[in-house]
């Protein structure tokens, strides 16, 4: 259940967003087996109750409260609701938050704010909440989830700008509130935690195996794994950390298909000056108007359809444009890829290009 110590966070209180499902759920699960008291919330009641249910059945040590992060008086609500039930804020663990996936292009502005709403201004209300009612008069440690979006987020662009506002806010609380006694670091997964909520919020479909091929530890991550690093980041263990980014991604951070290639075959054939890989990363379709992933392997692209994707290609088009979805090994010939040119500038957005090679693993 945990590499820590049984009874490390006996008499300590947390309060978990998104403490239901995924990432949060394995921290609410390790929090409890080290007897910590803890608060879960989010927005969908049902979702909580049942978490309750499974974990603590009495409701001794686990209590819900629905919370949009996004909506300022239901923060303050949470915030005297966990002082007021357990006593206590110890440990506030932002774990809440997700996007969508979209191409810049392709959004709206109102999606643009959702996620931003969500992600920045959420952990804003939710740190700010937790310092003036608890944190300032006691102390106390805080833990922001992030993601990967240290060399950008393409596709995911509202997140990562989201994220990367996040690190920054905690370097700042770092100094702003370590003469009272809080503590506070960020803790970025790797695009690759698997859990079923997260990967139903991508369309049901198998998208944390295309992920794989990025992973230098060539596997995905667990919630669990994420969960120790955020214990540790609470316990005395991490006493003299704070204003710091720990990442869990099994490297996936530091590797570039441009600059370094790990895999199982060793294919470096290069084309007008750019390894063939490059766009395989985000092997996948979006399908943007019906808002799901479509899978490279199972769709309909055929890689005929890619004859539209011609050097002189600039436009912002759909799926069906160019898809040369399916590079086995065997097919790396230039000729197979000759629709790739480097003057092809038509827009990257996540519906318009798959050059899957799901064949090579
Ligand atoms: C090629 C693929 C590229 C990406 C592949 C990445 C690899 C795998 C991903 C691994 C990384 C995983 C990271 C994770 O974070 S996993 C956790 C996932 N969980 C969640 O994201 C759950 C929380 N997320 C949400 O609730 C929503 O995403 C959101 C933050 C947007 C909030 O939704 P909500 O429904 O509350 O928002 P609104 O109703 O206010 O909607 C506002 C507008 O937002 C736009 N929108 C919303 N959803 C979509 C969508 N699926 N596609 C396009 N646009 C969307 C839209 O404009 C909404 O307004 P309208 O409804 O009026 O149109
Ligand atoms: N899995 C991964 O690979 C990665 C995950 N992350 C981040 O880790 C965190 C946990 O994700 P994960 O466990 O994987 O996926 P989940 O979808 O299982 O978790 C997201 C959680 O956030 C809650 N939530 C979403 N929006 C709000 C809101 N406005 N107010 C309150 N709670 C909200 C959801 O609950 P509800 O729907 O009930 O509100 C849900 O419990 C998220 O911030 C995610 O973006 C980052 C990088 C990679």
């Amino acid at each position: 259940m945990s590499v820590f110590r049984p009874g490390l966070f006996k008499g300590k209180v947390a309060l978990v967003t998104g403490g239901a499902t995924g990432i949060g759920r394995a921290i609410t699960e390790e929090l409890l087996a080290l007897e910590c008291r803890v608060v879960i919330a989010s927005r969908k009641e049902e979702r909580l109750r049942n978490a309750v249910q499974e974990m603590c059945p009495d409701s001794s040590t686990l209590k819900a409260r629905v919370c949009n992060i996004r909506n300022e008086t239901q923060v303050k609500d949470l915030i005297s609701f966990t002082v007021s039930e357990m006593g206590k804020l110890d440990f506030l663990i932002n774990n809440g938050g997700g996007q969508f996936p979209s191409g810049v292009s392709e959004m709206t502005l109102k999606g643009w704010n959702a996620v931003i709403d969500t992600n920045l201004n959420g952990t804003f209300l939710m740190c700010q909440e937790a310092h003036r009612q608890w944190m300032a008069q006691h102390g106390g440690v805080i833990v922001n989830i992030i993601a990967d979006m240290f060399r950008g987020f393409p596709l995911m662009a509202h997140t990562g700008a989201a994220r990367a506002a996040v690190e920054n806010l905690t370097k700042s609380l770092s100094v702003e509130w370590a003469e009272d006694g809080v503590r506070i670091n960020a803790v970025a997964p790797g695009s690759n935690i698997y859990s079923p909520t997260a990967a139903s919020n991508y369309g049901d479909l198998k998208i944390f195996e295309h992920v794989r091929e990025g992973i230098p530890m060539k596997r995905l991550g667990t919630p669990q794994e994420v969960s120790s690093n955020v214990c540790f980041l609470l316990s005395p263990g991490a006493a003299f950390i704070t204003g710091a980014t720990f990442k869990v991604d099994g490297g996936a951070s530091l590797y570039s298909y441009l600059n370094w290639k790990i895999g199982d075959e060793h294919d470096q054939t290069f084309e007008h000056g750019y390894p063939i890989k490059i766009l395989t990363h985000f092997d996948l379709l979006v399908d943007i108007k019906n808002r799901r992933l479509q899978d490279p392997l199972t769709s309909n692209h055929s890689s005929s359809s890619s004859s539209n994707h011609s050097s002189s290609n600039h436009s912002s088009s759909s799926s069906s444009n160019h898809s040369s979805s399916n590079h086995s090994s065997s097919n790396h010939s230039s000729s197979n890829h000759s629709n790739h040119s480097s003057s092809n500038h038509s827009n990257h957005s996540s519906s318009n290009h798959s050059s899957s090679n799901s064949n090579h693993t």
